[in-house]
């Protein structure tokens, strides 16, 4: 199959391939957004108005698709519809441990796998089989990073660069991820890691402060502000202390933000007197700088060089990925370096979806 029809998802209508099957489909549902991948062989055509990224060709001993898509937690209702839409395609999801039995299993990560486990059962007759949300994140990590190629890449003053990875020299490095909340783990291998640490100001923070302040009515529309927004408007920059000077004798210039949101102490000034898309860009530069920072002092702690951003926050986002590199460069003095991966909020998923197999899928990917 010619990779551009897979990543179109337009098979031609000749094609003699049997009727489109979805087999494997696991879902990470988290605090924000829930994930979804699928596999789907056979003459699939269609392409979801969901689909968050171009569906990845997989070959082994079936041709097929890898299909993202994501939910709002908040409307899972739309989740139930679509995968009750598909079920007639759906192939085995018979569980290991009960061959016998005609209960249909789906693998499922995140918090959302406890907490709708009822819904998913009432109204799908589905059992959820949950799989721990680190355990996805890192295995989704490692099987992007060693599967996919231009997974990783740097980005920095509106510059992006993929990066070769060297398989036998992956580990360790730190994994940052940045959904609702944030979650940093030392991974050392396959299976092996550590959550080191965490932070509450993550893309919940984000979101939840900015729909306050701005009024936005989507995610999107909210990011959408950031690009027209100044943030010096509402941050306190050092030359805002300094007279319009650098603080030199220690290294802060006078561009440096001293202050997110010192601004706004201003009497003479309210919440309305300011630009909704001013104050999405300093919000956006605040829990940029603050996750960059948080990650880079991990990494410090631990000696790690390499740090992976992903996390749905992200959103492939120059000014969020461009303010995340320049805080880790700016504190590791240069020495650690900050990058992002394509499939960025599917980490988990794709764990999820690994685990089917209770092992490794290097090399299932042909893309
Ligand atoms: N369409 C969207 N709706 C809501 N949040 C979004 C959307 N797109 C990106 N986000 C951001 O992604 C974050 C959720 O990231 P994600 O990795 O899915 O975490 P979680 O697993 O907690 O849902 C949100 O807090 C928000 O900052
Ligand atoms: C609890 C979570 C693992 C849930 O994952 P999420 O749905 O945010 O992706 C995450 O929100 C988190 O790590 N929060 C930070 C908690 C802390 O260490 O302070």
């Amino acid at each position: 199959m010619d990779r551009r029809e897979v990543e179109s998802g337009r098979n031609s209508p000749e094609s003699n391939q049997p009727a489109a099957q979805i087999s494997r489909l696991a879902i990470d549902i988290g605090g924000s957004l829930i994930k979804m991948v699928y596999f789907s062989s056979g003459n699939d055509n269609s392409v979801d108005y969901r689909e968050e990224k171009s569906p990845l060709a997989v070959s082994t001993a079936l041709e097929g698709k890898l299909h993202f898509l994501k939910f709002e937690t908040s409307k899972i209702n739309d989740c139930l519809d679509f995968i009750s839409s598909r079920k007639q395609l759906l192939g085995g999801w018979k569980h290991d441990d009960h061959p016998g039995s005609d209960e249909k299993f789906i693998k499922a990560t995140g918090g959302g796998a406890y907490k709708f486990t009822n819904l998913f059962k009432e109204k799908l007759g589905i059992t959820l089989d949950k799989e721990d949300e680190m355990d996805c994140l890192v295995t989704g990590a490692n099987f992007l990073l060693k599967t996919v190629q231009r997974e990783a890449f740097t980005y920095m003053d509106g510059h992006e660069e993929f990066v070769q990875i060297d398989h036998n020299d992956l580990y360790p490095y730190l994994l940052v991820n940045i959904g609702s909340g944030v979650s940093m783990i030392k991974v050392d291998g396959d299976g092996k890691y550590e959550r080191v640490s965490g932070t509450s100001v993550g893309g919940g923070t984000f979101w939840g402060l900015g729909r306050l302040l701005t009024k936005c009515k989507s995610f999107d529309e909210l990011l959408e502000l950031s690009h027209r927004g100044n943030n010096r408007v509402l941050d306190m920059l050092v030359g805002d202390i300094y007279g319009g000077t650098d603080y030199s004798k220690m290294g802060l210039s006078s561009t440096t933000i001293a202050s997110s949101f010192g601004k706004a102490i201003s009497r003479d000034k309210e919440l309305e007197d300011y630009k909704p898309e001013d104050i999405s860009r300093s919000l956006l530069r605040l829990i940029s700088n603050n996750i960059g920072q948080i990650a880079y002092l991990n990494a410090l702690r631990f000696g790690l060089k390499r740090i992976f951003f992903g996390g749905f926050f992200i959103r492939g986002h120059a000014y969020t990925m461009d303010t995340i590199s320049v805080a880790v460069h700016f504190w590791s003095k240069g020495e650690a370096k900050a990058m992002f991966l394509r499939h960025e909020g599917f980490l988990g998923a794709l764990g999820a979806f690994a685990s089917y197999e209770k092992r490794n899928l290097d090399g299932l990917l042909s893309n």
